[in-house]
């Protein structure tokens, strides 16, 4: 494997990782670390099996084989030492912004007043202070999804699992979106693990970018350090030189996979 990059402490391991279904190999012997406070990017083409290797590390689904470890323990069932955001809303559509992040806390069983009054500084971070009594449709797709990373967020988990989370959202709000993870993800450096099939998105926010093979049996085939400086500008980074570069380096690989993994298709 393409190896370019030195690791922190481990918060997450994976060893050996192979996922069936029936007759079906998803993934076959993955191994895989994220460092603690590291922001790891997946890429890989489409039905590869990035979200099938995140759910395994989120507790959501058991491997056939192989050991995964999320902050020092085994995984067994859903971790809730982490946090998860997915494509989906998982808003509640009879509570207002507000409660939505409330929500995060109140599932880890804090006190509905406790919980809003934590809420409130939430709000305003994610730029939703005038919006807290808004309903889930009453708010835009990119206003949702600030409330959606503030419910995760509030709860200050210290692993963040996120599938795809900001590709149904138009160009300008996904920057946006990206933009203001980095801004939240700075000031404590959660380690995360972000998967995309966008490889611009991935290297615009990652410490490292690890490329998957094509199903079926999909396993890493690349790992590329992104020594972009930070804070970064999602939208500026991408004209860079450096930025072109590393694109350049990494889609050379990931080309190729998705070669493949078209002709598959038929
Ligand atoms: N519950 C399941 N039962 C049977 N097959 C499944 C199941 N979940 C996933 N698969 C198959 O495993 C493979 C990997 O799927 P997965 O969703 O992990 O890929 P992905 O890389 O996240 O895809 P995408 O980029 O399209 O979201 C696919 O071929 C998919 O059809």
């Amino acid at each position: 494997m393409v190896e370019t990059s030195v690791r922190a402490k481990a918060a997450v391991e994976v060893r050996g990782l192979t996922v069936r279904f029936g007759s079906y190999t998803a993934v076959e012997g993955v191994d895989l670390e994220v460092g603690e406070g590291e922001f790891l990017a997946l890429v890989g083409p489409t039905g590869c099996g990035k979200s099938t290797l995140l759910n395994v590390v989120a507790g959501l689904l058991p491997p056939s084989a192989g050991e995964v470890y999320a902050l020092g323990e085994p995984v067994g069932g859903p971790n809730r030492k982490a946090g998860y955001l997915f494509q989906q809303d998982a808003l509640l559509p009879w509570k207002t912004a507000l409660d939505n992040i409330a929500m995060g806390l109140v599932f880890r069983g804090v006190p509905l007043r406790e919980a809003r009054n934590q809420a409130r500084p939430w709000l305003e971070r994610v730029g939703l202070a005038r919006f807290g009594d808004r309903y889930p449709h009453q708010l835009s797709g990119g206003m949702k999804k600030r409330v959606g990373l503030a419910q995760v967020l509030i709860t200050n988990p210290r692993l963040l699992l996120m599938d795809e989370p900001f590709s149904a959202l138009d160009v300008q709000t996904r920057h946006l979106m990206e933009n203001l993870l980095l801004e939240l993800w700075q000031e404590d450096r959660k380690s995360v693990i972000f998967i995309t099939h966008d490889l611009e998105e991935a290297i615009a926010l990652a410490d490292r970018v690890v490329v998957l093979s094509a199903g079926p049996a999909s396993r890493p085939i690349g790992s590329f350090a992104i020594p972009l400086r930070r804070p970064r500008d999602v939208a500026e980074v991408r004209l860079t030189e450096e930025f072109l570069g590393i694109h350049q380096e990494i889609w050379s690989l990931l080309r190729g996979e998705v070669q493949k993994s078209y002709a598959q298709q038929g």
